[in-house]
């Protein structure tokens, strides 16, 4: 039986209210955060480092799961990790040595997850999917919120469950990238358990957008039990 997590991006945040903004979002049930780190090398722009997921530690206990969208994760990881991150993902694209950098996650103590740009195959994690908490299936091109989801993406959640329930039944698939009232219910279907959402919690009323995700995934549970 899964549990279904909604981890908010805080890349739609405001992050003049961001203290605020998480307060509310632990008030109204959310387990998870999703930073996106951006280098604006490894992907065209530019979002947040350190300092402020160091900041985000301070006022909150929720879990922070950090989205590595750099070039060269390794050179990161340590400091994500004591500026308070819970749980890691790089990218297969941007790991020279992927079993070196999962094994230095997990050394650490963290969760630790691979993510997968849309057009990037699932072989890439294959083998390694025993060694994951979790794979991050983007499904839009990263590098920026508020992008449309892309098709294709749902086979290959798909695909990754079946491959996942013959492997690593454990494993939680998160679904990154244009998720919203529209899509949602297409990637539950599929096999995600672990949706990042940005604009579609953030962007009009925070409580009502938390409250449709909370309602999509005890009807996607009740489907399970059923
Ligand atoms: O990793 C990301 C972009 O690279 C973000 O997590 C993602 O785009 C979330 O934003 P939205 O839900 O608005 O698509
Ligand atoms: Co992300």
């Amino acid at each position: 039986m899964k549990t279904y997590r909604l981890a908010p991006s805080l890349l739609s945040a405001d992050f003049t209210e961001l203290g605020s903004q998480i307060d509310l979002l632990k008030s109204l049930g959310v387990r998870a955060l999703h930073c996106d780190i951006m280098d604006g090398d490894f992907v065209p722009s530019i979002s947040f480092g350190m300092p402020v997921l160091k900041s985000i530690r301070k006022r909150t206990d929720l879990y922070l799961d950090a989205h590595l969208m750099v070039t060269e994760p390794d050179r990161y990881i340590d400091a994500f990790v004591e500026a308070g991150a819970d749980g890691i993902t790089v990218h297969a694209e941007a790991c020279r040595h992927l079993d070196r950098t999962v094994q230095h996650i997990k050394a650490c103590g963290k969760k630790a997850a691979v993510a997968l740009n849309p057009a990037t195959s699932l072989v890439a994690v294959e083998d390694i999917l025993p060694e994951l908490d979790m794979v991050l299936i983007m499904s839009v091109n990263p590098g920026f919120g508020g992008q449309s989801y892309i098709p294709y993406c749902t086979d290959k959640i798909r695909r990754l469950r079946a491959l996942a329930d013959q492997k690593h039944p454990e494993l939680s698939i998160q679904v990154d990238g244009g998720v919203n009232r529209k899509t949602l219910a297409e990637v539950l279907a599929a096999g995600a358990d672990d949706i990042v959402a940005g604009s579609a919690v953030f962007g009009g009323n925070i409580a009502e957008n938390v409250a449709f995700f909370r309602d999509a995934f005890r009807q996607a549970e009740a489907k399970e039990k059923a």
